[in-house]
C-alpha cells in the first residue's frame, strides 16, 4: 500500500484505503482497466461539475453539493429506508447545485447502482464520493456515469494525486480535492483544479469544527473555489460561511436525516424572505 505518511493518516481512513486496494484486485478478477476504459469511453459527454459550482459562486449565491449517504463510519445508519432517485429529485427541486453520491460498501453502505440511480432521476452533476487510491477507480467512475472523482489528500501523496487528477481530467472528468489541514492544502494547491473542499470533520477523532474552513480559505485564492464540507447543520452554519465570503458548500447528514431532504435544503440555503 502507498499512502501518504501512515503514521499521521487517521485510523478510519487506513483501514479504509487497506480495503480500497483489496477491492481494486477482487474487481480486476472480472473487470480489467481496459474494459473499463472502453466502457469510460463509451459514455456520453460529462455534466459540467466545476462549473455548475462556479457560476452560482461567482453570481455570490450558494453553490449546495447535496449529498447522498444511507450510513457513515461517524454515524452509523443515516436513513433507512434510502432511496436514492427520490432524495436526487427532490435536491434538484431544492435548489442544489450538484450531488455526491456514496459508492462505498464496507464503511458507508453505499454503491455503483445509487450514484447511477441518482443520477439518471435528475439533470444534475454528480461527485463520485469513494476514496480514490489507484488509476482503476477514476476509469471505473467515468464507467459508471460520474461526473467527477474526490481526491483525499490525508490519504494520498501529492504525486498520486497529479497523477489520478491528469487521469481525471484526461477522460473528462472534474477533479475535488479534500483537504484538513495547511500541509495537506499545500499539497491540494499543486493541482490544477479549481475546487478545493475543506473537511471540517477531524478523521482522527470526528469532532467538527466549522473553523478549519475559516482558516484554511484565507489561503485560497480567488481563481479557485472553497467548498467547506461536514457539519453544516443550521441556517446559522451557512450564514457564518457566507458572510466570509465562502460560498460552495457540501452537506450530507443534515439533509439524510429529514424527511424531505430537498425542503431542508431550501430552508437552510434559500429561506423565503
Ligand atoms: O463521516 C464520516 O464518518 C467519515 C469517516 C471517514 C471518512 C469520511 C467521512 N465522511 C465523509 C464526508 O466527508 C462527509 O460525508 C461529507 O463531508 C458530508 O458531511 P456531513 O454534512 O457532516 O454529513
Amino acid at each position: 500500500m502507498t499512502n501518504r505518511h501512515l503514521d499521521k493518516t487517521p485510523t478510519i481512513l487506513r483501514k479504509i484505503v487497506d480495503r480500497k486496494w483489496e477491492e481494486i484486485d477482487e474487481r480486476k478478477r472480472t473487470v480489467s482497466i481496459d474494459d473499463l476504459k472502453a466502457m469510460a469511453g463509451d459514455q456520453p459527454a460529462a455534466r459540467g461539475f466545476a462549473e455548475a459550482l462556479r457560476t452560482r459562486i461567482e453570481a455570490g449565491k450558494p453553490a449546495v453539493i447535496a449529498e447522498i449517504k444511507k450510513a457513515s463510519p461517524s454515524k452509523g445508519i443515516l436513513r433507512d429506508p434510502f432511496e436514492p432517485e427520490a432524495i436526487a429529485e427532490s435536491y434538484e427541486q431544492g435548489g442544489a447545485a450538484c450531488l455526491s453520491v456514496l459508492t462505498d460498501r464496507d464503511f458507508f453502505q453505499g454503491h455503483e447502482d445509487y450514484l447511477k440511480a441518482a443520477r439518471a432521476a435528475c439533470s444534475l452533476p454528480v461527485i463520485r464520493k469513494d476514496f480514490m487510491v489507484a488509476p482503476y477507480q477514476v476509469y471505473e467512475s467515468r464507467a459508471i456515469g460520474a461526473d467527477c472523482i474526490l481526491l483525499i489528500a490525508a490519504c494520498l501523496t501529492k504525486d498520486q494525486m497529479q497523477e489520478l487528477e491528469g487521469i481525471a481530467h484526461e477522460i473528462g472528468l472534474d477533479a475535488l480535492v479534500e483537504v484538513h489541514d495547511g500541509e495537506e492544502l499545500d499539497d491540494a494547491l499543486t493541482l490544477t483544479t479549481p475546487l478545493v473542499g475543506i473537511n471540517n470533520r477531524n478523521l482522527h477523532t470526528f469532532d467538527v469544527s466549522l473553523d478549519t474552513t475559516f482558516s484554511l480559505h484565507e489561503r485560497i485564492s480567488a481563481d479557485r473555489l472553497t467548498i467547506t464540507e461536514s457539519g453544516i447543520m443550521t441556517r446559522a452554519d451557512v450564514e457564518a460561511m457566507t458572510s466570509r465570503g465562502i460560498y460552495g458548500f457540501l452537506v450530507g447528514e443534515s439533509f439524510m436525516r429529514s424527511d424531505d431532504p430537498g425542503y431542508k435544503l431550501q430552508e437552510m440555503f434559500f429561506p423565503a424572505g
